[in-house]
C-alpha cells in the first residue's frame, strides 16, 4: 500500500519525530518518488520578499511553511503564496501531528461545504485550526457568503461536535425580545412570561453558540454579553440563580466592526473579546473558482431526487455564471440555480434560464463612466434587480431576500439606480399593466 510521504526542504526532522512518523504509517519522501503528500519548507533563512518565490516552486501536494518564531508575521504571506499552513520552529512532534491530522481531516469528505478556490481552501484550514481551540471566533464577510455553514463546520470539527449548535440572528429578533431570547427568563419576569424558559446561552451549553449579525446587537445587550463571556455564567431575566456556562462563541458580521467601534456603535472591549480568531470569507466575485463547483452542488441538491436524466449547465450558461458579479454571493447563486431548475426546458440549463441574461431595457449609462465593461455589468445588475422586484410585485423585503441582500442594501441600490436615471417605479408599473 502507498503510504503518505513527507518531504522536508532545508531542514532535517529530529530522529524521534521521524520514527513517530514512520510508526504512524507515513514515509519520508525521497528523490525520484512520486509526488509527496506533504512538503515542509524551511523559510527561517528567507527575507520577507523571498517567501513567495520559495513557496511557488513547490506547489505539489500539501505545502507547509516552517518559520522562525520571530518571523511569525510572515505566516499570512506564506499562506497567500500557496502554503496550506505554517509551523513555528523548532518542529515539535505534537504540533506536527496536529497539523498532519488537520490536513488529513480536510481530505475526508465533508461535502456540506464546497471549497475549490485557493482562498477558500486556506480559510477551511484556518477553520480547522480554530475548531481545535476553544477561542471565540469572529466570522466576517458580506451577506450570503456562507458564514453560518462555516460556523457549523467549525462546530462539527471541534470537540463539542456531539453537543448543541445553536444559532441566533441578532438582527432578526426585535430589540425588546433579544435579551430574553438570549438569556432566558423566569415565569412572571415580564408580561407574557408564562413559564420559565432557557435562553440561547443555556441551550448551547456544552456546545457552540453562533451570534449572527452581532453588529446589530444593541449597546446595552453588548455590555451584558461581555459580562457573560467574562464570568462564564448567565442569569435568566427575573431570576436569581447563576447558571454556569461552557460554550464556544462564534460571532458573525457583515459589517466592519472596527468602524462600528470607532463610531461608538460597538463596544471596544467586546470587540477584542470576540476578535480572538478572526476569519474573513471573501465575496464570491473574489473567488471565482468556487462558482461552478457551488453551482453544480446546488444543482445536485435541488434537482429532482433520483432523476434518471440529471441536469447540467450548457457552456454559455457556465460562462454567464462565471461572468456574473454575484452581489448577493452564494445565497444569490443558490437562488439562481433553484430558479433555473424551475425555468429549464431541457436537461441542459441554458444561459437565458439562469435569470441573469437580461433584456437590456435600461437607458445606457452616461458615457462618462468610461469603462464599458463596468457599465454593462452595472446595467445587468440593475436589470436583475428590476426582474426580481417585478417577480415580487415590488415588495422590497421579499426581493431583497431573493437577491441575497438586506432591505437596506436594496434601498441603497434603488437610490443609485434613480440617480443614474432609471425610474424603477415606472418600470414596475409598466410591468404590472402588461401582466
Ligand atoms: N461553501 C459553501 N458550500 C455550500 N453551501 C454554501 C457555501 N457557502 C454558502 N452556502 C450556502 O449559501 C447560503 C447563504 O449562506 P449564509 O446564509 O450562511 O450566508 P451568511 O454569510 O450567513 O449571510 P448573512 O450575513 O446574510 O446571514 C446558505 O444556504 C448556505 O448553506
Amino acid at each position: 500500500m502507498n503510504s503518505l510521504s513527507i518531504r522536508t526542504l532545508g531542514i532535517e526532522l529530529p530522529d524521534d519525530i521521524q520514527q513517530q512518523l514512520l510508526s504512524a504509517g507515513f514515509s519520508l519522501w525521497q528523490q525520484g518518488n512520486c509526488q509527496p503528500w506533504l512538503t515542509l519548507v524551511n523559510l527561517s533563512q528567507c527575507e520577507p520578499n523571498e517567501v513567495a518565490a520559495q513557496l511557488t516552486e513547490y506547489q505539489a501536494g500539501n505545502l507547509v511553511a516552517l518559520l522562525a518564531p520571530e518571523q511569525s508575521e510572515l505566516a499570512a504571506a506564506a499562506m497567500q503564496a500557496g502554503a496550506q499552513d505554517y509551523l513555528l520552529l523548532p518542529v515539535i512532534g505534537e504540533s506536527l501531528f496536529a497539523l498532519v491530522n488537520r490536513l488529513r481531516r480536510l481530505e475526508q469528505p465533508d461535502t456540506s461545504l464546497v471549497v475549490a478556490a485557493a482562498v477558500s481552501r486556506q480559510l477551511l484550514m484556518l477553520a480547522h485550526r480554530a475548531a481545535a481551540t476553544e477561542a471565540s471566533v469572529l466570522l466576517c464577510g458580506e451577506s450570503g457568503t456562507g458564514k453560518e455553514p462555516l460556523a457549523h463546520y467549525i462546530h462539527r470539527h471541534s470537540s463539542r461536535a456531539n453537543n448543541a449548535f445553536v444559532a441566533i440572528n441578532c438582527a432578526a429578533i426585535p430589540e425588546s425580545m433579544l435579551e430574553s431570547v438570549l438569556f432566558g427568563h423566569v415565569k412572571g419576569a415580564f408580561t407574557g412570561a408564562l413559564s420559565d424558559k432557557a435562553g440561547k446561552f443555556e441551550q448551547a451549553n456544552g456546545g457552540t453558540l453562533l451570534l449572527d449579525e452581532i453588529g446589530e446587537m444593541p449597546l446595552l445587550l453588548q455590555a451584558k454579553l461581555l459580562r457573560v463571556l467574562q464570568e462564564r455564567e448567565v442569569e435568566r431575566l427575573g431570576g436569581n440563580q447563576l447558571i454556569p456556562l461552557n460554550i464556544r462563541l462564534i460571532a458573525s458580521t457583515n459589517k466592519d466592526l472596527r468602524k462600528a467601534v470607532e463610531m461608538g456603535a460597538f463596544r471596544e472591549d467586546l470587540f477584542y473579546r470576540l476578535d480572538v480568531l478572526p476569519l474573513t470569507i471573501a465575496p464570491l466575485r473574489e473567488r471565482k473558482a468556487d462558482i461552478l463547483p457551488l453551482a453544480e452542488h446546488f444543482l445536485c441538491v435541488y434537482d429532482t431526487p433520483g432523476s434518471a436524466a440529471p441536469c447540467y449547465f450548457s457552456e454559455p450558461a457556465k460562462q454567464l455564471l462565471m461572468a456574473h458579479d454575484w452581489p448577493g454571493n452564494v445565497r444569490e447563486l443558490e437562488n439562481c440555480i433553484q430558479r433555473a431548475l424551475v425555468m429549464r426546458r431541457g436537461q441542459a440549463i441554458q444561459a437565458a434560464e439562469l435569470g441573469l441574461a437580461v433584456e437590456l431595457l435600461m437607458s445606457p449609462e452616461p458615457a462618462d463612466t468610461g469603462d464599458g465593461l463596468k457599465a454593462s455589468k452595472r446595467q445587468a445588475e440593475f436589470q436583475y434587480i428590476v426582474d426580481i422586484l417585478k417577480r415580487f410585485n415590488g415588495n422590497r423585503n421579499k426581493s431583497a431576500d431573493a437577491l441575497g441582500m438586506t432591505t437596506r442594501a436594496l434601498r441603497y441600490k434603488l437610490a443609485q439606480m434613480r440617480e443614474s436615471g432609471i425610474d424603477v417605479d415606472q418600470l414596475l408599473q409598466r410591468a404590472g399593466q402588461a401582466a
